[in-house]
């Protein structure tokens, strides 16, 4: 269940990744583990995030938790049978994080159902659930038993406003009670993530929710690939903001290690990145828009859940095809350490910044485009 060694899968040392072990990338459990037994740096090897001792404050270390998983039925089978396989599943993965010690505890992305996003059918609308509905209580029990805070990214079915759908993330307390939500804010338009078919753009602004073991926020999914979308969070003060995703290797799998980093350095917290794994296959085929032929299948979900912190240090990630707890403890001290020493939140120009976008939202906007006379003169 724990992230392997880093070693190549035995037998599968040196082939290329057509030939390697289902989902490995050269033998190797993910891309991470792949550059940390070729290129080695220090900033590989934490699990453990440590903070300088402070004199007028104590250290403020919390485990957090990340789960990544498959799906555990076909999609074949009964809606009804899917989510309580699902529940089944994913049971003894939060008891294992709970008997850890695990504080503050994120899953992945729609974690109740199989990512049918690239169907365009509605009837995968089924999934939605109320905010207070049977996953909710399924998680609440387990957050109060373990005194831990979950983080539930689900399908929420909002029945006091039209029965309308969302993607959100359900924000449990350690006392089991449910802190508030927060409704994903970019969606997708790429590939066969055909998520706007089955909602709109989220209405709860960037919340920051402070739990009893810091303040997080949680930034779903496509959502990392806008940085004013993670600097709100930072804005807003979060200490770990969580990036709970699906997103399969030929889409987006070069960008996965370097924007939660980013995102991490940038605004001055940790985040938490996790991703599902495998590959689900849907009953009917759908196409994708390119004129490339019909296929039930998204391609497939690469895992490697990982944490990334503000001195820009990272954890190894998870198997990029088994299911996986990610644990790691640190120190949230060393978002204001390191805030102190960079000072980007003082050298950031905020004013200058908002000055452009309030431009550039007005229809007469015209770029700042200072262009070389010479270049006229010569066309
Ligand atoms: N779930 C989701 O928003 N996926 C979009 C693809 C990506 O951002 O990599």
């Amino acid at each position: 269940m724990a992230s392997s060694n880093g070693k190549p899968v035995p037998g599968e040392e040196g082939k290329t990744p057509a030939v390697a072990a289902e989902g490995s990338i050269g033998g190797y459990e993910s891309l991470h583990r792949l550059l940390e037994a070729n290129l080695s740096p220090e900033l590989f090897k934490a699990f453990r995030f440590s903070a300088d001792k402070e004199f007028l404050r104590q250290a403020r270390v919390v485990r957090v938790g990340l789960i990544q998983n498959s799906i555990a039925v076909p999609t074949t089978c009964h809606f009804a049978d899917q989510k309580k396989a699902i529940m089944e599943k994913i049971k003894p993965i939060i008891d294992a994080a709970g008997a850890s010690g695990v504080n503050i505890l994120c899953l992945q992305e729609a974690w109740t159902m199989p990512f049918a996003f690239c169907t365009r059918e509605k009837r995968w609308c089924e999934f939605a659930e109320p905010v207070d509905g049977e996953s909710t209580q399924f998680l609440q029990e387990l957050a109060q038993k373990y005194n831990m805070v979950i983080v539930s990214p689900m399908l929420e079915r909002d029945v006091n406003h039209g029965e309308t759908v969302w993607n959100t993330a359900v924000v449990i307390g350690n006392s089991g009670n449910i802190i508030g939500i927060h409704r994903k804010n970019h969606i997708p338009r790429v590939g066969d993530f055909n998520e706007s078919t089955y909602y709109m753009e989220g209405d709860t602004g960037h919340p920051v929710f402070e739990t009893a073991y810091g303040k997080i926020a949680v930034n779903i999914c496509y959502g990392r690939h806008h940085p004013l979308n993670w600097l709100a969070f930072g804005l807003n003060g979060a200490e770990i903001v969580f990036n709970p995703s699906a997103t399969v290797g030929e889409l987006s799998e070069p960008m996965w290690p370097i924007e939660a980093r980013n995102a991490a350095i940038a605004n001055t917290y940790f985040v938490g990145s996790i991703n599902r794994v495998g590959t689900e296959v849907f009953p009917n085929p759908f196409t994708s828009g390119d004129g490339k032929p019909q296929h039930a299948d998204f391609g497939h979900f690469y895992g490697s859940s990982h944490f990334s912190a503000p001195d820009a240090s990272c954890t190894p990630s998870l198997s990029r095809y088994r299911d996986g707890l990610m644990i790691s403890d640190m120190d949230l001290n060393l978002c204001r350490q390191i805030k102190d020493k960079w000072a980007f939140r003082m050298t950031a120009r905020y004013g200058m910044y908002a000055s452009l976008l309030s431009e550039y939202l007005k229809p007469d906007f015209k770029p700042q485009v200072i262009s070389d006379p010479l270049i006229k003169k010569r066309s």
